[in-house]
């Protein structure tokens, strides 16, 4: 790791759309919470980076219990978060005070891989943002109205995260931006000027948003688990 690299990793949510009584980061997938598998995740691209995990105000205690239940070794910097991912991922980033590089990621997307992490922050070291992308697999079409209109999805992406930037970028843009119904920090980055920077994904990456996703991320997790 030739610079400082962090990773805010925000798991401030309710879940709402997932319909349990536990936010879906805290819920276990093959063995251990979700919020682990993403964490660690990062500690398997690198045992220095630094990780700046972004809760619920009311979950610390949560918190402390699966660090012990599960031995957890690594020393994570705890903020809690705010009413959206918007303002989950300023407090997030407000706890970073030097230059470097950082990636932002969802708690709940507990598949992402060190290549994808070592990808992002590559090329954001070189273009000063990385964002993971994939192509569409299935027709779209935009609502005009009563009438839709098929587009061409060549010219689409879905966008994940990680999403890697430079520090000093990433901060200013969240710093000048006040706008929560921003869905991701690409649009943050590029409210204030600056063109992002798309890598390649992987459609394994997902974020665990609604209950099908729940087993779908349990069959690829103990698919890796066994090997
Ligand atoms: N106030 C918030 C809202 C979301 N997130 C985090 O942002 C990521 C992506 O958000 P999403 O999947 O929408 O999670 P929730 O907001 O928890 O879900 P829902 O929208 O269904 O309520 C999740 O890791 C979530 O914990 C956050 O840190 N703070
Ligand atoms: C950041 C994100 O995961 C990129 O796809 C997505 O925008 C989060 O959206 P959500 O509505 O907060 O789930």
């Amino acid at each position: 790791m030739s610079q400082n690299e962090y990773a805010v990793i925000v798991a401030g949510g309710k879940g709402t759309r997932i319909k349990s009584s536990t936010p879906k980061q805290f819920l276990e997938l093959a063995g251990k919470p979700i919020i682990l598998h993403t964490i660690e995740a990062f500690y398997r691209y690198s045992k220095d980076i630094r990780v700046i995990l972004v809760l619920p105000a009311d979950a610390y205690s949560l918190w402390d219990y699966i660090v012990k239940d599960y031995n957890f070794q690594h020393t994570v910097t705890l903020q809690q978060g705010g009413e959206s991912r918007f303002q989950s991922v300023k407090k997030g980033l407000q706890r970073i005070q030097t230059n470097g590089l950082v990636a932002i990621h969802d708690g709940v997307r507990p598949l992402v891989t060190t290549d994808i992490i070592e990808s992002s922050f590559k090329l954001a070291k070189e273009k000063g943002s990385a964002v993971a992308a994939v192509s569409l697999k299935e027709s779209v079409r935009i609502l005009e109205g009563d009438h839709t209109k098929a587009l061409d999805r060549a010219k689409y992406r879905l966008i994940q995260t990680p999403q890697t930037f430079d520090i000093e970028l990433i901060k200013k843009a969240y710093e000048l931006e006040d706008d929560p119904s921003l869905t991701d920090d690409a649009s943050v980055a590029e409210r204030w000027g600056h063109t992002i920077s798309l890598f390649e994904g992987n459609y394994e990456n997902i974020k665990v948003t609604t209950p099908e996703d729940l087993i779908i991320a349990e069959v690829l997790l103990q698919k890796r688990k066994t090997g």
